[in-house]
């Protein structure tokens, strides 16, 4: 048996194709054997499906292009911008001597903070990430448990930290980073997110612990 040939994503002209690249040199036009299935994928997420096949491998494609939004105009770099303004402007006269970031979207935001602060940036990283010698703290999210690790020696007894990740939930991840940090003897300052899902209570989670955030966000959005 034959498989499939592989379906194909077009992002849609308008929304998507950026100055030089015209949808027509993008997008092939459907063959004689393609099947278009971009009413569904066009209406809820903006992807257009070309696939060619039978069967239910065309239902199967349609149900995943309805899964995929398609978010205009994506990047905004202005917003990075501003992001990191706040949070450099917040802490520039704190005495802040590390910017712990969590893996993986702790990564984004924590190296441009701490270069603007003339820090040291600190990953806390997923397990066998790192290589040297490490401590480690597990702790639970709302689908199951994890682990995040720091080298030891990243982290001296004077320096003062802020955590950075880009969101709270159930306050797991920010828990288990504070402890990494303090068990090496270091002063957490703050933590900093950008978006706070406030339903989940991560907040309580952290007891005493500042945690400073920009959007507060609830589950349904
Ligand atoms: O407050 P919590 O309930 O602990 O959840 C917050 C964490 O969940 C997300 O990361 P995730 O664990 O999905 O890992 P990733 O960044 O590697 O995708 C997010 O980036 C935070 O780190
Ligand atoms: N509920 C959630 N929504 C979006 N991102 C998350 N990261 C962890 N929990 C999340």
């Amino acid at each position: 048996m034959t498989a499939p040939p592989s379906p194909r994503l077009l992002p849609t002209p308008r929304r998507c194709c950026r100055a030089g690249a015209g949808a027509s040199a993008r997008a092939p036009a459907a063959s004689s054997s393609s099947v278009l299935l971009g009413s569904l994928g066009r209406k809820r997420s903006g992807a257009v499906v070309m696939a060619a096949a039978g069967g239910d491998f065309d239902a199967r494609v349609a149900r995943i292009a309805s899964t995929i939004r398609v978010i205009p105009d994506f990047p905004k770099p202005e917003a990075f911008r501003e992001t990191i303004d706040i949070f450099v402007e917040r802490y520039k006269a704190k005495g802040i001597t590390v910017v712990a970031g969590v893996e993986a979207r702790g990564f984004i935001f924590g190296p441009t903070i701490a270069l603007a602060l003339g820090a040291k940036f600190v990953p806390l990283r997923k397990p066998k990430k790192l290589p040297g010698e490490v401590i480690s703290e597990e702790y639970s999210l709302e689908y199951g448990t994890d682990k995040i690790k720091m080298h030891v020696g990243a982290v001296e007894p004077d320096d003062r930290a802020v955590v950075v990740d880009d969101l709270i939930a159930t306050g797991g991840t920010l828990c288990a980073a504070v402890k990494l940090i303090e068990r090496a003897g270091a002063e957490v300052v703050e933590c900093a997110c950008v978006i706070e899902l406030s339903e989940l209570k991560g907040r309580d989670k952290l007891g005493n612990k500042p945690v400073f955030v920009l959007v507060k966000a609830d589950e349904a959005g």
